[in-house]
């Protein structure tokens, strides 16, 4: 099970297909259209914060389920980011501490369930990959893609969440260590729109996949 993971609007949805193409293997979405509570958060991030971030964790662990048949197949987000958010969350005072005491230790009692045997209920991933942007890039990904609740025009306040997201992701990745990791320059290398980029981006991941045999 390959994961990607990333800031909002990083291109892991892009990748996700792409790989999962080049790889012949299946890949695993978290919806945003059908996500009922995104909106609602963005609207009135207080009140719907702690909802959020438990929608979230079921959708991941059904995620996690249904991608554990193969080591080649991709989810488009991991699930060790979601306390990065929540935790930005909280130090914005939309959500508690508390609550995200509670969030993070339920999210390690399930994540306890971990093993690499076949049969294990939840898996650690075979590999985690890391798409990183600037935060100017970030911006201009958020804005072209056009998601109403997203935009900075519809909230100002959100330069500053970006901004902080943004920045506290490169430490998150550092302290990444529940499974091998690959960095991929996503401002280097435009791989939606650049087939040249693509092609060396996927030949990057060929590598780190044939150097952890999980074509085995
Ligand atoms: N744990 C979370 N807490 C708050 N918001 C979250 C959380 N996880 C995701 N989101 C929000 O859900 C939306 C979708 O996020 P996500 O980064 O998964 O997809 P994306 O923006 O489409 O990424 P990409 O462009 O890389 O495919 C974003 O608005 C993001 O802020």
């Amino acid at each position: 099970m390959i994961v990607l993971s990333g800031t909002i609007g990083a291109g892991k949805t892009s990748l996700t297909t792409m790989l999962a193409e080049h790889l012949g293997s299946d890949a695993f979405y978290e919806s945003v259209d059908d996500n009922p509570i995104l909106p609602l958060f963005y609207e009135n991030p207080k009140k719907y914060a702690f909802l959020l971030q438990n929608y979230f964790l079921n959708k991941r662990m059904d995620n996690i389920k249904d991608a554990q048949g193969s080591k080649l197949n991709v989810i488009d987000r991991s699930i060790f980011e979601d306390l990065l958010l929540f935790q930005l969350n909280a130090d914005l005072e939309r959500a508690t501490q508390t609550e995200v005491q509670i969030y993070g230790d339920l999210l390690n009692n399930m994540m306890e369930q971990v093993d690499f045997s076949d049969d294990a209920i939840v898996k650690t991933p075979d590999l985690l990959i890391y798409i990183h942007v600037s935060f100017d890039t970030m911006l201009a990904r958020i804005q072209k893609r056009g998601r109403d609740f997203e935009q900075i025009d519809h909230d100002p306040s959100l330069y500053d969440y970006y901004k902080t997201l943004n920045e506290r992701y490169i430490a998150w990745f550092e302290g990444y260590d529940r499974s091998p990791k690959l960095s991929i320059d996503g401002d280097k290398y435009d791989f939606v729109n650049d087939p040249e980029a693509a092609k060396k981006v996927l030949s990057l991941i060929d590598e780190k996949v044939d150097e952890l045999g999980l074509r085995d």
